[in-house]
């Protein structure tokens, strides 16, 4: 077992994170419950920084919202100078409503609306990142009419294919995102923008997938870009001041995982780029880039309360806990594997292998498999680490199951960011078949 950032095992055996026992923590605001390890997150965003400035590279790093996107995550990457990637009105939203400022956003996503675009531009944002012929057609449009002029990148698919799930992979040709670079998209869609008086291109996009344990593919989406670049800068007297090589860092989960350094993708990639910007005699771009998982996911940890055991006989002891696939759907999802601890028996030693069930009705929630635990009863803590990207923003409501909390440790201080949903909030929208009259 592997423990990352400020966890570790307290005087009475229990595990402590950011200087705080998370049973006390799992007993005050209930299970399951999300933990944030905050200094971990500023860690991992000062490394980022670090690696950039010690290179002497201009630089943006962009926090991918959509990894863990609440008020208070916002405003944590507003302190640490990140800036923010967000994919939808509702991650605009929660970015204006934590007070970033909108310079340093960067709007995302494959459909975005009228209203959405609408939305962005009236806050001024830093930048869109266009992924289409629709919304680049919708967003010249719309500035015209309102006489404004902003900044863009387009999203280029360079024809990579990384190696990671199938689920999480972008950067392939045959992939909803993104103008494909080696089918002419990208060549018409730079025209397009060139043109237009009311967007400043400022360069191209690409992010090939997430969990990656390599830079190949991020090396050679550097080659084929330039490649391109090269050519438009021939062809259209277009060099780009930005460019934005997405996100998609990998990191540990489980001792299967071997990730490098989040700063040696990042010196890798400074390496390519400079290499490449030099075999095309072009100044060295502006280079973004957008971490999500490599930020926050393991800075977050799940308490559930263990309930329900169920044996088959010579086969599988099921333990089912409070929470599940409704608090992470990855498992689900994925097959994403995590490793897991007892938090008030951390350093009591294995005496069984179980297999952790959620509490939903699909035979597919299923946490871990064949975890070796302490002997778990009902009054036992399970606590699941690494699960702080894509987990609580991946949370639903599936059997009614309201959300956990989240809460924020650092320094023996807890903060509660957000609250446990409760059974009101389930049916806050519904409305009755048909108006009560009042007796
Ligand atoms: C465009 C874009 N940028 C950044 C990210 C963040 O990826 P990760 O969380 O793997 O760093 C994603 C998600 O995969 C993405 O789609
Ligand atoms: N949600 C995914 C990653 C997709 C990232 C969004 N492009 C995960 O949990 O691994």
């Amino acid at each position: 077992m592997q423990f990352h950032g400020t966890a570790k095992v307290n005087s009475i055996g229990h595990l402590e994170i950011g200087g705080i026992d998370t049973v006390k923590l799992a007993e005050q605001y209930g299970t399951p419950l999300y933990i944030y390890d905050v200094a971990l997150i500023r860690e991992r965003a000062r490394s980022f920084k670090r690696t950039f400035e010690s290179l002497g590279i201009k630089a943006q790093v962009a926090y991918a919202s959509k990894a863990f996107s609440t008020v208070a995550m916002v405003q944590l990457a507003a302190e640490e100078g990140l800036s923010l990637d967000v994919v939808s009105g509702g991650e605009l939203y929660t970015a204006m409503a934590a007070g970033f400022p909108p310079e340093k956003i960067h709007f995302h996503g494959n459909n975005k609306s009228l209203e959405e675009l609408d939305m962005a531009i009236e806050k001024e944002i830093g930048c869109f990142v266009v992924d289409n012929f629709y919304e680049l057609e919708m967003l010249n449009d719309l500035c015209l009419a309102k006489g404004k002029q902003v900044n863009v990148l387009l999203r280029v698919t360079p024809g990579i294919e990384a190696h990671t799930h199938d689920y999480i992979l972008t950067g392939q040709e045959d992939s909803k995102f993104g103008f494909g670079l080696q089918n002419g998209q990208a060549d018409e869609a730079v025209e397009a923008a060139l043109k237009s008086k009311n967007l400043k291109l400022l360069g191209v996009h690409c992010h090939i997938g997430s969990q990656i344990f390599e830079t190949t593919g991020f090396l050679l989406a550097a080659k084929k870009i330039f490649e391109k670049l090269n050519g438009w800068k021939k062809e259209k007297s277009f060099e780009p001041t930005v460019l934005n090589l997405g996100g998609g860092f990998g990191i540990r989960y489980t001792s299967e995982d071997d990730p490098i350094p989040a700063s040696q993708y990042v010196e890798e990639i400074i390496d390519e780029v400079k290499k490449q910007a030099k075999r095309f005699d072009m100044k060295v771009p502006e280079i973004w880039i957008e971490p999500g998982r490599s930020l926050v996911g393991d800075a977050g940890t799940t308490l559930y309360r263990i309930g329900s055991r169920k044996e088959v006989p010579n086969v599988r002891q099921y333990v089912a806990v409070d929470g599940g696939m409704s608090d992470n759907i990855r498992p689900a999802l994925y097959q994403a594997k995590y490793e897991a601890i007892l938090a008030n028996k951390a350093l009591e030693e294995p005496e069984e292998t179980v297999s952790i069930a959620g509490k939903a009705c699909e035979s597919g929630d299923m946490l871990i498999w064949d975890l070796p635990l302490p002997k778990a009863g009902s009054t036992d803590i399970l606590a699941v680490f690494c699960t702080g990207a894509y987990g609580y923003s991946m949370a639903n409501n599936y059997n009614r199951i309201p959300r956990p909390a989240v809460v924020f440790v650092e320094n023996g201080k807890e903060r509660l960011v957000v609250k446990r949903e409760t059974f009101e909030d389930m049916v806050r929208l519904d409305l009755p078949l048909e108006e009560r009259v009042n007796k």
